[in-house]
Protein backbone atom coordinates (compact mmCIF):
# COMPACT_ATOMS: atom_id res chain seq x y z
CA UNK A 1 0.00 0.00 0.00
CA UNK A 2 3.26 2.15 0.44
CA UNK A 3 2.80 5.36 2.28
CA UNK A 4 -0.19 6.72 0.97
CA UNK A 5 -1.37 9.63 3.21
CA UNK A 6 -4.87 10.07 4.72
CA UNK A 7 -7.50 12.59 4.15
CA UNK A 8 -9.89 12.97 6.74
CA UNK A 9 -12.79 13.85 5.17
CA UNK A 10 -11.00 12.42 2.02
CA UNK A 11 -10.90 16.54 1.95
CA UNK A 12 -9.70 16.90 -1.71
CA UNK A 13 -10.03 13.45 -3.04
CA UNK A 14 -11.36 12.93 -6.75
CA UNK A 15 -13.87 10.31 -6.40
CA UNK A 16 -15.13 9.85 -9.98
CA UNK A 17 -14.97 11.24 -13.64
CA UNK A 18 -18.28 12.93 -13.93
CA UNK A 19 -19.93 15.04 -16.74
CA UNK A 20 -22.72 16.19 -14.47
CA UNK A 21 -21.28 18.93 -12.32
CA UNK A 22 -18.01 20.79 -11.60
CA UNK A 23 -17.23 23.48 -8.40
CA UNK A 24 -15.21 25.73 -10.33
CA UNK A 25 -14.05 27.76 -7.11
CA UNK A 26 -11.61 30.15 -8.92
CA UNK A 27 -14.28 31.10 -11.07
CA UNK A 28 -16.88 30.85 -8.45
CA UNK A 29 -18.97 28.45 -11.05
CA UNK A 30 -21.21 25.78 -10.01
CA UNK A 31 -20.92 24.40 -13.78
CA UNK A 32 -23.78 21.79 -14.50
CA UNK A 33 -23.71 20.34 -17.72
CA UNK A 34 -21.36 22.90 -19.30
CA UNK A 35 -24.00 25.67 -18.18
CA UNK A 36 -23.39 28.12 -15.81
CA UNK A 37 -26.07 27.32 -12.30
CA UNK A 38 -26.78 30.53 -11.31
CA UNK A 39 -27.23 31.89 -15.05
CA UNK A 40 -29.90 28.39 -15.23
CA UNK A 41 -31.39 29.36 -12.25
CA UNK A 42 -31.73 32.99 -12.98
CA UNK A 43 -33.31 32.64 -16.55
CA UNK A 44 -34.77 28.98 -16.79
CA UNK A 45 -36.74 26.73 -14.54
CA UNK A 46 -36.60 23.95 -12.35
CA UNK A 47 -37.79 21.28 -15.07
CA UNK A 48 -35.65 23.08 -17.47
CA UNK A 49 -32.97 22.23 -15.65
CA UNK A 50 -34.44 18.35 -14.94
CA UNK A 51 -34.21 17.96 -18.88
CA UNK A 52 -30.65 19.04 -18.95
CA UNK A 53 -29.87 16.38 -16.63
CA UNK A 54 -31.70 14.02 -17.99
CA UNK A 55 -32.15 14.54 -21.72
CA UNK A 56 -28.79 16.32 -21.53
CA UNK A 57 -29.72 19.76 -23.28
CA UNK A 58 -32.13 22.53 -22.47
CA UNK A 59 -35.73 21.83 -23.67
CA UNK A 60 -37.81 24.06 -25.90
CA UNK A 61 -41.43 24.94 -25.01
CA UNK A 62 -42.93 21.66 -26.43
CA UNK A 63 -40.00 19.37 -24.97
CA UNK A 64 -40.52 21.06 -21.28
CA UNK A 65 -44.64 20.31 -21.79
CA UNK A 66 -44.05 17.12 -22.63
CA UNK A 67 -41.82 16.23 -19.89
CA UNK A 68 -44.49 18.37 -17.56
CA UNK A 69 -47.42 15.65 -18.47
CA UNK A 70 -44.95 12.95 -18.24
CA UNK A 71 -44.17 13.75 -14.81
CA UNK A 72 -48.18 14.40 -13.99
CA UNK A 73 -49.38 11.16 -14.96
CA UNK A 74 -47.09 9.65 -12.36
CA UNK A 75 -48.01 11.76 -9.32
CA UNK A 76 -50.42 9.09 -7.57
CA UNK A 77 -49.17 7.10 -4.62
CA UNK A 78 -49.88 3.23 -4.91
CA UNK A 79 -53.25 3.21 -3.24
CA UNK A 80 -53.38 2.87 0.84
CA UNK A 81 -49.75 4.31 0.43
CA UNK A 82 -50.40 7.24 3.39
CA UNK A 83 -51.03 4.11 6.08
CA UNK A 84 -47.21 3.79 5.88
CA UNK A 85 -46.89 7.20 7.73
CA UNK A 86 -50.31 6.49 10.22
CA UNK A 87 -48.55 3.84 11.61
CA UNK A 88 -45.09 5.90 12.18
CA UNK A 89 -45.60 7.87 16.16
CA UNK A 90 -46.43 10.56 15.12
CA UNK A 91 -42.95 12.05 16.33
CA UNK A 92 -40.88 11.16 13.35
CA UNK A 93 -38.72 13.63 11.57
CA UNK A 94 -40.09 14.34 9.03
CA UNK A 95 -36.94 13.20 7.09
CA UNK A 96 -37.36 9.99 8.76
CA UNK A 97 -40.70 9.64 7.21
CA UNK A 98 -39.96 10.98 3.76
CA UNK A 99 -37.11 8.48 3.64
CA UNK A 100 -39.58 5.54 4.31
CA UNK A 101 -41.76 6.39 1.75
CA UNK A 102 -38.99 6.44 -1.15
CA UNK A 103 -38.26 3.20 0.14
CA UNK A 104 -41.05 1.82 -0.13
CA UNK A 105 -41.48 2.75 -3.53
CA UNK A 106 -38.73 -0.13 -4.26
CA UNK A 107 -41.78 -2.69 -3.45
CA UNK A 108 -43.87 -1.56 -6.44
CA UNK A 109 -41.30 -1.60 -9.63
CA UNK A 110 -41.65 -4.54 -11.74
CA UNK A 111 -38.65 -3.48 -13.14
CA UNK A 112 -36.44 -2.58 -9.98
CA UNK A 113 -33.22 -5.21 -11.21
CA UNK A 114 -33.18 -2.98 -14.78
CA UNK A 115 -30.06 -0.80 -14.45
CA UNK A 116 -30.12 0.04 -18.30
CA UNK A 117 -30.09 4.24 -18.64
CA UNK A 118 -33.95 3.81 -19.87
CA UNK A 119 -34.65 1.83 -17.17
CA UNK A 120 -33.05 3.99 -14.47
CA UNK A 121 -34.25 7.61 -15.67
CA UNK A 122 -37.79 5.97 -16.09
CA UNK A 123 -37.15 5.26 -12.19
CA UNK A 124 -35.68 8.66 -11.62
CA UNK A 125 -38.33 10.56 -13.19
CA UNK A 126 -40.81 8.66 -11.63
CA UNK A 127 -39.97 9.28 -8.05
CA UNK A 128 -39.58 13.09 -8.77
CA UNK A 129 -43.15 12.95 -10.13
CA UNK A 130 -44.09 11.51 -6.70
CA UNK A 131 -41.47 13.54 -4.68
CA UNK A 132 -43.60 16.33 -3.65
CA UNK A 133 -46.54 13.92 -2.65
CA UNK A 134 -44.67 11.98 -0.43
CA UNK A 135 -42.70 15.16 1.29
CA UNK A 136 -46.15 17.20 1.86
CA UNK A 137 -48.61 14.35 2.67
CA UNK A 138 -46.05 12.44 4.55
CA UNK A 139 -45.90 15.27 6.49
CA UNK A 140 -49.95 16.56 7.46
CA UNK A 141 -50.63 12.52 7.90
CA UNK A 142 -48.11 12.45 10.46
CA UNK A 143 -49.72 15.77 11.85
CA UNK A 144 -53.00 14.34 11.76
CA UNK A 145 -54.20 16.23 8.73
CA UNK A 146 -55.77 14.82 5.65
CA UNK A 147 -53.30 14.49 2.59
CA UNK A 148 -53.69 17.90 -0.29
CA UNK A 149 -53.98 15.75 -3.45
CA UNK A 150 -52.03 17.97 -6.19
CA UNK A 151 -53.39 20.50 -8.79
CA UNK A 152 -52.70 18.45 -12.27
CA UNK A 153 -53.26 22.04 -13.62
CA UNK A 154 -50.48 24.04 -11.99
CA UNK A 155 -46.88 24.05 -12.92
CA UNK A 156 -44.56 21.30 -11.26
CA UNK A 157 -43.16 23.46 -8.57
CA UNK A 158 -45.99 25.73 -7.48
CA UNK A 159 -48.34 22.35 -7.10
CA UNK A 160 -45.08 21.09 -4.95
CA UNK A 161 -45.50 24.64 -2.94
CA UNK A 162 -49.94 24.50 -2.93
CA UNK A 163 -49.29 20.95 -1.60
CA UNK A 164 -47.63 21.59 1.18
CA UNK A 165 -49.26 24.94 2.25
CA UNK A 166 -52.91 24.22 0.83
CA UNK A 167 -53.20 27.60 -0.44
CA UNK A 168 -52.20 28.57 -4.38
CA UNK A 169 -48.91 30.69 -4.36
CA UNK A 170 -48.62 34.08 -5.50
CA UNK A 171 -46.75 34.62 -9.23
CA UNK A 172 -43.67 35.75 -6.53
CA UNK A 173 -43.83 32.79 -4.17
CA UNK A 174 -44.21 30.39 -6.75
CA UNK A 175 -41.01 31.79 -9.08
CA UNK A 176 -38.85 32.44 -5.57
CA UNK A 177 -39.88 27.90 -4.47
CA UNK A 178 -38.88 27.18 -8.32
CA UNK A 179 -35.76 29.05 -8.05
CA UNK A 180 -34.93 27.73 -4.14
CA UNK A 181 -35.03 23.99 -6.52
CA UNK A 182 -32.83 24.79 -8.79
CA UNK A 183 -29.84 26.21 -6.60
CA UNK A 184 -30.91 23.25 -4.40
CA UNK A 185 -31.03 20.52 -7.73
CA UNK A 186 -27.32 19.21 -7.51
CA UNK A 187 -23.70 20.11 -6.40
CA UNK A 188 -20.97 17.67 -7.84
CA UNK A 189 -19.78 15.10 -5.00
CA UNK A 190 -21.26 16.00 -0.94
CA UNK A 191 -21.72 13.19 1.33
CA UNK A 192 -25.45 12.50 0.31
CA UNK A 193 -24.15 11.96 -3.67
CA UNK A 194 -20.99 10.24 -2.62
CA UNK A 195 -23.72 8.09 -0.06
CA UNK A 196 -25.94 7.46 -3.41
CA UNK A 197 -22.92 6.33 -5.80
CA UNK A 198 -21.37 3.80 -3.13
CA UNK A 199 -24.72 2.37 -2.53
CA UNK A 200 -25.27 2.34 -6.62
CA UNK A 201 -21.85 0.90 -6.93
CA UNK A 202 -23.12 -2.47 -5.76
CA UNK A 203 -25.51 -3.03 -8.30
CA UNK A 204 -28.17 -1.71 -5.85
CA UNK A 205 -31.03 -0.42 -7.14
CA UNK A 206 -32.06 3.36 -7.63
CA UNK A 207 -34.66 3.68 -4.10
CA UNK A 208 -31.75 2.01 -2.33
CA UNK A 209 -29.45 4.86 -3.32
CA UNK A 210 -31.50 7.39 -2.80
CA UNK A 211 -32.41 6.21 0.48
CA UNK A 212 -29.11 6.32 1.90
CA UNK A 213 -28.84 9.71 0.36
CA UNK A 214 -31.41 10.91 2.46
CA UNK A 215 -30.02 9.46 5.42
CA UNK A 216 -26.47 11.30 4.82
CA UNK A 217 -28.96 14.35 3.86
CA UNK A 218 -30.31 14.72 7.54
CA UNK A 219 -27.32 15.65 9.57
CA UNK A 220 -26.55 18.87 10.34
CA UNK A 221 -23.19 18.97 9.16
CA UNK A 222 -25.38 18.83 5.24
CA UNK A 223 -28.45 19.44 4.23
CA UNK A 224 -30.01 19.29 8.27
CA UNK A 225 -28.33 22.76 8.68
CA UNK A 226 -31.49 24.81 6.96
CA UNK A 227 -34.02 23.65 9.54
CA UNK A 228 -31.27 24.47 12.38
CA UNK A 229 -30.75 28.08 10.79
CA UNK A 230 -34.40 28.85 11.34
CA UNK A 231 -34.13 27.72 14.54
CA UNK A 232 -31.44 30.45 15.02
CA UNK A 233 -32.87 32.78 13.81
CA UNK A 234 -36.24 32.21 15.60
CA UNK A 235 -34.22 32.10 18.89
CA UNK A 236 -33.02 35.37 17.78
CA UNK A 237 -36.05 37.01 17.12
CA UNK A 238 -34.19 40.51 16.61
CA UNK A 239 -31.15 41.97 14.86
CA UNK A 240 -29.92 42.92 18.24
CA UNK A 241 -30.80 39.44 20.06
CA UNK A 242 -28.42 37.69 16.64
CA UNK A 243 -25.53 39.92 17.62
CA UNK A 244 -25.84 38.37 21.42
CA UNK A 245 -27.00 34.72 20.40
CA UNK A 246 -23.98 34.77 17.52
CA UNK A 247 -21.29 36.09 20.03
CA UNK A 248 -22.31 33.61 22.80
CA UNK A 249 -22.16 30.91 20.42
CA UNK A 250 -18.35 31.86 19.21
CA UNK A 251 -17.61 32.37 23.06
CA UNK A 252 -18.72 28.67 23.69
CA UNK A 253 -16.81 27.65 20.14
CA UNK A 254 -20.02 26.06 18.93
CA UNK A 255 -20.54 25.77 15.06
CA UNK A 256 -22.60 28.20 13.66
CA UNK A 257 -25.35 26.21 11.01
CA UNK A 258 -25.38 28.06 7.60
CA UNK A 259 -22.01 28.84 7.48
CA UNK A 260 -18.80 27.09 6.17
CA UNK A 261 -18.39 24.94 3.38
CA UNK A 262 -16.17 22.16 2.45
CA UNK A 263 -15.51 23.74 -1.10
CA UNK A 264 -15.85 27.07 -0.95
CA UNK A 265 -15.10 27.31 3.23
CA UNK A 266 -13.29 31.26 2.37
CA UNK A 267 -15.48 32.41 -0.44
CA UNK A 268 -19.20 32.85 -0.62
CA UNK A 269 -21.50 30.31 -1.89
CA UNK A 270 -22.95 31.54 -4.96
CA UNK A 271 -26.72 29.83 -4.44
CA UNK A 272 -26.70 31.43 -0.91
CA UNK A 273 -26.06 34.78 -2.94
CA UNK A 274 -28.93 34.23 -4.89
CA UNK A 275 -31.23 33.15 -2.29
CA UNK A 276 -30.26 36.05 -0.31
CA UNK A 277 -31.59 38.66 -2.88
CA UNK A 278 -34.62 36.11 -3.16
CA UNK A 279 -35.09 36.80 0.89
CA UNK A 280 -34.55 40.29 0.12
CA UNK A 281 -37.50 40.60 -2.36
CA UNK A 282 -39.94 38.23 0.07
CA UNK A 283 -39.29 40.58 3.07
CA UNK A 284 -39.73 44.17 1.15
CA UNK A 285 -43.04 42.52 0.50
CA UNK A 286 -43.87 41.02 3.52
CA UNK A 287 -42.84 43.68 5.42
CA UNK A 288 -40.39 41.41 7.31
CA UNK A 289 -37.34 43.34 6.84
CA UNK A 290 -36.00 42.77 9.69
CA UNK A 291 -35.72 39.08 9.07
CA UNK A 292 -33.38 40.04 6.38
CA UNK A 293 -31.53 42.50 8.71
CA UNK A 294 -30.74 39.39 11.36
CA UNK A 295 -29.17 37.20 8.31
CA UNK A 296 -27.52 40.37 7.32
CA UNK A 297 -26.03 40.87 10.82
CA UNK A 298 -25.16 37.41 11.28
CA UNK A 299 -23.35 37.38 7.48
CA UNK A 300 -21.09 39.97 9.09
CA UNK A 301 -20.68 38.81 12.57
CA UNK A 302 -19.18 35.62 11.15
CA UNK A 303 -17.33 36.89 8.30
CA UNK A 304 -15.40 39.07 10.88
CA UNK A 305 -14.79 36.32 13.62
CA UNK A 306 -14.56 33.82 11.44
CA UNK A 307 -13.54 34.42 8.10
CA UNK A 308 -16.18 32.19 6.92
CA UNK A 309 -19.32 32.87 4.41
CA UNK A 310 -23.07 31.57 4.69
CA UNK A 311 -24.09 28.26 2.54
CA UNK A 312 -27.03 28.14 1.03
CA UNK A 313 -28.93 26.75 3.89
CA UNK A 314 -28.20 29.97 5.29
CA UNK A 315 -30.54 32.11 3.24
CA UNK A 316 -32.58 29.18 1.92
CA UNK A 317 -34.27 28.70 5.57
CA UNK A 318 -35.57 32.30 6.06
CA UNK A 319 -37.25 31.76 2.43
CA UNK A 320 -38.95 28.81 3.29
CA UNK A 321 -40.17 30.53 6.66
CA UNK A 322 -41.64 33.40 4.40
CA UNK A 323 -43.61 31.18 1.98
CA UNK A 324 -45.07 29.61 4.99
CA UNK A 325 -42.82 26.13 4.77
CA UNK A 326 -43.23 24.16 7.76
CA UNK A 327 -39.38 24.20 9.71
CA UNK A 328 -39.70 20.20 9.48
CA UNK A 329 -40.16 20.18 5.86
CA UNK A 330 -36.74 22.54 4.94
CA UNK A 331 -34.42 19.76 4.37
CA UNK A 332 -37.05 16.70 2.69
CA UNK A 333 -37.46 20.55 0.34
CA UNK A 334 -33.60 20.01 -0.28
CA UNK A 335 -33.70 16.44 -1.17
CA UNK A 336 -36.85 16.66 -3.32
CA UNK A 337 -35.14 19.27 -5.35
CA UNK A 338 -31.94 16.98 -5.20
CA UNK A 339 -33.93 13.93 -6.35
CA UNK A 340 -32.64 15.16 -10.52
CA UNK A 341 -28.92 15.62 -9.41
CA UNK A 342 -29.32 11.92 -7.45
CA UNK A 343 -30.81 10.40 -10.48
CA UNK A 344 -28.34 11.50 -12.66
CA UNK A 345 -25.36 10.69 -10.32
CA UNK A 346 -26.77 6.98 -9.88
CA UNK A 347 -27.43 7.02 -13.91
CA UNK A 348 -23.70 7.98 -14.69
CA UNK A 349 -22.33 5.23 -12.10
CA UNK A 350 -24.37 2.21 -13.33
CA UNK A 351 -23.61 3.30 -16.98
CA UNK A 352 -19.81 2.89 -16.30
CA UNK A 353 -19.31 1.35 -13.26
CA UNK A 354 -16.66 -0.11 -10.82
CA UNK A 355 -17.55 -1.20 -6.68
CA UNK A 356 -16.38 1.79 -4.58
CA UNK A 357 -14.00 -0.33 -2.11
CA UNK A 358 -11.23 1.72 -0.69
CA UNK A 359 -8.50 0.80 1.77
CA UNK A 360 -7.29 1.95 5.32
CA UNK A 361 -4.50 2.84 7.17
CA UNK A 362 -4.79 0.46 10.37
CA UNK A 363 -3.48 2.14 13.34
CA UNK A 364 -4.32 -0.58 15.33
CA UNK A 365 -2.63 -3.30 17.54
CA UNK A 366 -1.14 -6.95 15.87
CA UNK A 367 0.39 -9.65 17.00
CA UNK A 368 -2.17 -10.46 19.39
CA UNK A 369 -3.34 -13.79 20.56
CA UNK A 370 -6.61 -14.76 22.16
C1 LIG B 1 -26.10 22.84 1.45
C2 LIG B 1 -25.14 22.23 2.42
O1 LIG B 1 -25.25 21.10 2.79
S1 LIG B 1 -23.88 23.25 2.91
C3 LIG B 1 -23.35 22.67 4.48
C4 LIG B 1 -24.37 22.94 5.54
N1 LIG B 1 -23.81 22.69 6.87
C5 LIG B 1 -23.64 23.68 7.77
O2 LIG B 1 -23.98 24.82 7.55
C6 LIG B 1 -23.06 23.26 9.09
C7 LIG B 1 -22.02 24.27 9.59
N2 LIG B 1 -20.81 24.15 8.83
C8 LIG B 1 -19.85 23.21 9.12
O3 LIG B 1 -19.97 22.46 10.10
C9 LIG B 1 -18.67 23.09 8.21
O4 LIG B 1 -18.36 24.33 7.61
C10 LIG B 1 -18.88 22.02 7.10
C11 LIG B 1 -19.17 20.68 7.76
C12 LIG B 1 -20.00 22.41 6.18
C13 LIG B 1 -17.60 21.89 6.27
O5 LIG B 1 -16.61 21.61 7.14
P1 LIG B 1 -15.17 20.99 6.81
O6 LIG B 1 -14.73 21.28 5.47
O7 LIG B 1 -15.18 19.58 7.23
O8 LIG B 1 -14.31 21.86 7.79
P2 LIG B 1 -14.00 21.52 9.30
O9 LIG B 1 -15.19 20.98 10.01
O10 LIG B 1 -12.76 20.73 9.32
O11 LIG B 1 -13.74 23.00 9.86
C14 LIG B 1 -12.53 23.73 9.64
C15 LIG B 1 -12.44 24.81 10.71
O12 LIG B 1 -13.46 25.79 10.50
C16 LIG B 1 -14.33 25.85 11.62
N3 LIG B 1 -15.70 25.93 11.11
C17 LIG B 1 -16.16 25.43 9.94
N4 LIG B 1 -17.46 25.72 9.83
C18 LIG B 1 -17.80 26.40 10.94
C19 LIG B 1 -19.00 26.96 11.40
N5 LIG B 1 -20.13 26.86 10.68
N6 LIG B 1 -19.02 27.60 12.59
C20 LIG B 1 -17.90 27.70 13.32
N7 LIG B 1 -16.72 27.18 12.93
C21 LIG B 1 -16.67 26.54 11.77
C22 LIG B 1 -14.13 24.53 12.35
O13 LIG B 1 -14.44 24.63 13.72
C23 LIG B 1 -12.66 24.29 12.12
O14 LIG B 1 -11.93 25.12 12.98
P3 LIG B 1 -10.58 24.61 13.68
O15 LIG B 1 -9.63 24.34 12.52
O16 LIG B 1 -10.19 25.74 14.54
O17 LIG B 1 -10.95 23.35 14.40
O1 LIG C 1 -21.51 20.38 -1.63
C1 LIG C 1 -21.65 20.05 -0.43
O2 LIG C 1 -20.77 19.47 0.24
C2 LIG C 1 -22.89 20.38 0.29
C3 LIG C 1 -23.79 21.27 -0.48
O3 LIG C 1 -23.59 22.46 -0.54
C4 LIG C 1 -24.87 20.65 -1.25
O4 LIG C 1 -25.03 19.43 -1.22
O5 LIG C 1 -25.62 21.39 -1.90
Amino acid sequence: MGEQQVKAGLDGVIATDTEISYLDVENEEIVLKGYDLIELAEKKNYLDLVHLLFEGSLPDQQGRLSMESALKKEYALPENFFDLFSMLPKETHAMDAMRTGISALAGYDSQIDDRSTAANRDKALKVLAKIPNIVANSYHTLQGENPIPANPDLPYSTNFLYMITGKEPTNLEAETFDQSLMVYSEHEMPNSTFTARVIASTNADIYGAMTGAVSSLKGNLHGGANEAVMHMLLEAETVEGMSKLLYEKLRNKERVMGFGHRVYMKKMDPRALLMKKALHKLAVERGREDLYEMCERGEDIIREEKGLYPNLDYYAAPVYYLLNIPIPLYTPIFFAARVVGLGAHVIEQHDNNRLYRPRVHYTGPRGLHP
